[in-house]
């Protein structure tokens, strides 16, 4: 009989830090979760297709008087997301437990999730942390277009319904970690 599987979703704006926490959290899991990262799927797409409509755009737009980048996501990103969400079940399907990062613009992504993984423990954490700190994150980086953050900040946990929300200004990944790890006693 396949194990049941436990499957950690975390979503958050850009640069909230659901990477760092991934990873920090492999290191601390006895269990062997696997990170699947949404980035790597965009990584899939041709080239051609970042910054084209059919595949993922970024627009740049003004937000209550401060620059934003809209995304705007075509069919081919569609596909890639929702084949990204089923190779999650798949993987889950097979006994794998998963350290999921993501960036769900619309709570029946959250919804679509729990209905394809049914059969294991799923738990799903918000990182939050306030937008100025975000964009501090954004700039530091370097290998982001900025105004990323400030376009999702009010869209990325609407209507959410979270197991476990984390505010990650003042803790270190591996705390994040800690905390999603005690949370679920993993
Ligand atoms: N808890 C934290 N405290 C301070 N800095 C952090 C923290 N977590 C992440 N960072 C820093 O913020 C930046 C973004 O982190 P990370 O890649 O983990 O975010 P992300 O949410 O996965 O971003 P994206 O969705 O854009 O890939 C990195 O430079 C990272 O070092």
């Amino acid at each position: 009989m396949v194990r049941r599987s436990c499957v950690v979703i975390l979503n958050g704006v850009g640069s909230v830090g659901k990477s760092s926490a991934a990873r920090a959290f492999q290191e601390l899991t006895e269990r062997p979760f696997l990170h699947v990262a949404m980035d790597d799927f965009i990584g899939m797409l041709p080239p051609r297709l970042l910054g084209h409509p059919d595949g993922l755009a970024f627009v740049p737009e003004i937000a209550d008087g401060y620059p934003a980048m809209a995304i705007r996501g075509g069919p081919v990103m569609g596909r890639l997301m929702h084949g990204m969400r089923h190779a999650v079940a798949a993987l889950a399907g097979q006994g794998n437990d998963l350290i999921v990062d993501d960036v769900m613009l619309d709570a029946a992504d959250a919804r679509a999730y729990r209905a394809l993984l049914a059969g294991c423990d799923v738990r799903l954490v918000g990182l939050f942390a306030p937008l100025e700190v975000l964009e501090e994150r954004e700039r530091a980086r370097g290998d982001r277009a900025i105004g990323l953050a400030r376009w999702q900040y009010g869209r990325v946990h609407r209507n959410m319904d979270y197991d476990l929300e984390l505010d990650t200004a003042g803790m270190t990944p591996v705390q994040v970690a800690q905390g999603i790890r005690d949370a679920f006693a993993l």
